[in-house]
């Protein structure tokens, strides 16, 4: 029994390309049960508002913690399950979003678990909504960036988030084994470069070893490569799965 993904968000229009491809395919077999929300449906005036003016002054308004959680006691309250739930938080000042991050929150659905997105929007979502749903039993809360970057609101990261995790869930992806040698996957290596036909393309030829037949040949090339593609692009890598002493030595952990 697969869990649920749901989103709060002011824009849920926004989401709406997770009606599209693989993702949304998925939710129309039935494989993934994912549910936008719109926060002003929790609002109380006929303004329907969201925000207020920060305390302690400041540019912007800030989303009021007593529509979050009139909105989140609902989306939380209906999942009772032993899998737990998980309340992430898009935010610039978050923890970086990773892959293995994806992957905890996958198991987690496929368990029959929850994953709910709260999508802050102006200066983001008053602070005791984090810390009032990490006091809740059976609710981990974190507060997530997607990269060393700022959007508007968390309605893209949302989407990033919803992605990652849904195609790692059974029957989402077509063939399992294209999630094998991914980016980011458990060698913490980049992924090699990848051709097919033509094998000569405006002068650019298509690596001989490639066309050789010889499957160990290949797999040794491909390894070379994401290797080296991963210590031009993303020394950090390499350091993060290197042996303990190595990575004392660099400070890393
Ligand atoms: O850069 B982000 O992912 C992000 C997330 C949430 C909010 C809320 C207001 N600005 C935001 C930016």
């Amino acid at each position: 029994m697969t869990g649920r993904i749901d989103i709060v968000s002011i824009f849920p229009g926004y989401l709406a390309p997770l009606e599209l491809s693989l993702v949304g395919k998925a939710r129309q077999d039935g494989l993934l049960d994912v549910t936008v929300h719109d926060l002003r449906d929790w609002t109380s005036d006929r303004h329907r508002t969201v925000d207020d003016t920060p305390f302690g002054g400041g540019a912007g308004m800030v989303m009021r913690p007593d529509v979050w959680g009139h909105a989140l006691d609902e989306v939380l309250g209906e999942q009772d399950t032993p899998a737990g739930q998980s309340l992430l938080i898009p935010t610039p000042a978050g923890e970086r979003f990773t892959q293995a991050m994806a992957e905890e929150l996958a198991l987690q659905v496929c368990a029959g678990g929850q994953l709910a997105i709260a999508c802050g929007r102006y200066e983001g979502i008053d602070a005791r909504v984090a810390e009032h749903y990490a006091e809740q039993e059976h609710v981990t809360v974190r507060e997530v960036s997607i990269g060393d970057y700022v959007l508007n609101g968390g309605e893209v990261a949302a989407l990033v988030i919803t992605e990652a995790v849904a195609r790692l869930l059974p029957g989402v992806i077509g063939n399992p084994q294209s999630l094998v040698e991914e980016s980011h996957g458990s060698a913490g290596l980049l992924e090699y470069p990848v051709y097919t036909k033509p094998p000569s393309w405006r002068g650019l030829e298509v690596p001989e070893v490639l066309r050789s037949g010889d499957h160990g040949r290949i797999g040794t090339w491909r390894r070379s490569r994401a290797v080296e593609r991963t210590a031009r692009r993303r020394p950090d890598l390499l350091v993060r799965h290197a042996p303990p002493q190595v990575r004392l030595a660099k400070g890393v952990d």
